[in-house]
């Protein structure tokens, strides 16, 4: 464990403290983590003659309540206007906390857990620091993890068998096919495609490290980020009220959403998981066809989910390539002119969602939405589709499936979806 322990900075100046503004705090929790850090450098230097265990347990409660005291100001206002210099504060006392859990468990699975969990938070809620510290520690717990379970495990079957799911499949007309093209080179896709209409492109990610032999399975995702922590949707759509978010393991959403049928669908929704897992960034390529434009802020975001899971008619403001890795989705697909006969959301934060259930519209309350054109597709493993900006879109996935979407030009358009995760989307945050 001593190499993980090696990778907590271990003298003051290593902190590299003076890239924080402290001023933006109050003088209460200036000197809270003030304290908080001093005994972070006793606890990393080994001092076990001045540092008990009950000294350990202290800090720890000094630390939670830091932590707590900074949660409420992240939660409070919107998501957008938060002080960076509050995230970085959450960020550091993450990362003391992770160190303290080492101590605390002793080695045992569970600190090594707790730890995690500790860094998870940081990277979630927090800004990076320190090159990614919180990311590399995790990381490295995360496989100490997954080889000492090695020994413990017993031969787990790699995927829930699928019911037939014939009944799941919609109905679709040929007319409506979303058009398909085999890698169009750069020129067809700046002239024919781009800002202009959706398509199907194939053949794009044949050469992604996540395609080759189905690397990204059950167990592939276990391994990597099986005990991180990440937030997850609870229930099928967010519009629903019953709908809410939490953080859990992936390995718990793994066994309690994707292996186990499961009443209330569970999906990693949206989520910038490569940003906190970066070993995962290393299996996909980003096509040509993401430089185009005049601006170069590429975000990835994932969405792990069982079959059943339900993206509501919505659009986003920009390039998207909906790349499927695994399993497959329907995706049907409106142009922006004909917005208003799907009925936006008029509440503030869902402006850019519609209220029509898509598969199961009430035409009394809706009834434009029946003659409205559309285009739709099933988006098959190793296929990915272009959404032109602010094309509404409506997605069900069909299997156990995941999916990356590479978005071009990401530009806060106050578009609520690109909060730490998407509670911001419906003011769960509490306005001040
Ligand atoms: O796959 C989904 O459930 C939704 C995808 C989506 O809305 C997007 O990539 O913008
Ligand atoms: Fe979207």
């Amino acid at each position: 464990m001593s190499e993980v322990r090696n990778l907590f900075p271990r003298e003051r100046d290593d902190l590299q403290l003076d890239k924080i503004d402290d001023t933006k705090f109050n003088p209460s929790i200036r000197h809270l983590f003030g304290e908080i850090t001093q005994m972070y450098l006793k606890v990393r230097n080994n001092s076990e003659a001045q540092f008990s265990e009950t000294d350990c347990s202290t800090l720890l409660l000094k630390i939670d309540s830091a932590l707590q005291y900074v949660w409420e100001t992240l939660h409070t206002g919107q998501w957008k206007d938060v002080d960076p210099e509050w995230r970085k504060l959450y960020s550091y006392v993450s990362l003391f906390k992770a160190l303290l859990c080492l101590e605390l468990g002793k080695d045992e699975d569970s600190g090594l857990v707790n730890a995690i969990a500790a860094c998870d938070m940081g990277l979630i809620m927090g800004e990076p620091i320190l090159d990614g510290l919180l990311s590399n520690i995790a990381d490295s717990l995360n496989e100490k993890l997954w080889k000492l379970s090695e020994t413990k495990r017993a031969i787990q079957e790699n995927q829930k068998e699928e019911e037939d799911s014939n009944e799941c499949y919609p109905q679709m007309n040929k007319e409506n096919f979303v058009e398909t093209v085999h890698v169009p080179s750069i020129e067809k896709f700046l002239l024919d495609i781009m800002d202009k209409k959706p398509v199907v492109i194939t053949g794009a990610m044949d050469f992604w490290p996540a395609m080759s032999e189905s690397r990204w399975s059950v167990d592939y995702v276990r391994k990597v980020a099986g005990y991180r922590t990440v937030p997850v949707e609870i229930g099928s759509k967010y519009t629903d009220d019953a709908w809410s978010q939490s953080l859990t393991t992936v390995n718990e959403f793994i066994d309690n959403y994707i292996l186990t049928s499961n009443a209330t669908a569970g999906y990693l929704a949206q989520y910038q998981l490569f940003q906190q897992i970066p070993q995962l960034k290393k299996d996909i390529l980003v096509p040509d066809y993401c430089y185009l434009g005049t601006c170069d802020d590429i975000q990835v975001n994932a969405w792990f989910g069982p079959r059943g899971t339900i993206s509501p008619l919505h659009y986003d403001p920009d390039h998207n390539f909906l790349s499927q890795v695994v399993g497959s989705k329907y995706i049907r697909l409106y142009s922006e002119e004909v917005t208003a006969s799907l009925y936006p959301h008029e509440q503030h934060l869902l402006f850019n969602t519609s209220q029509v259930d898509v598969e199961h519209p009430d035409l009394e309350k809706f009834p434009l939405f029946s003659s409205t054109p559309y285009l739709e597709t099933i988006l098959e493993s190793g296929s990915m589709l272009y959404i032109p900006p602010r094309m509404w879109h409506y997605v069900r996935s069909l299997s156990t499936s995941f999916s990356d979407c590479l978005r071009v030009e990401c530009q806060w358009y106050g578009i609520p979806n690109s909060g730490p995760f998407r509670l911001a989307r419906l003011g769960q945050i509490r306005e001040q």
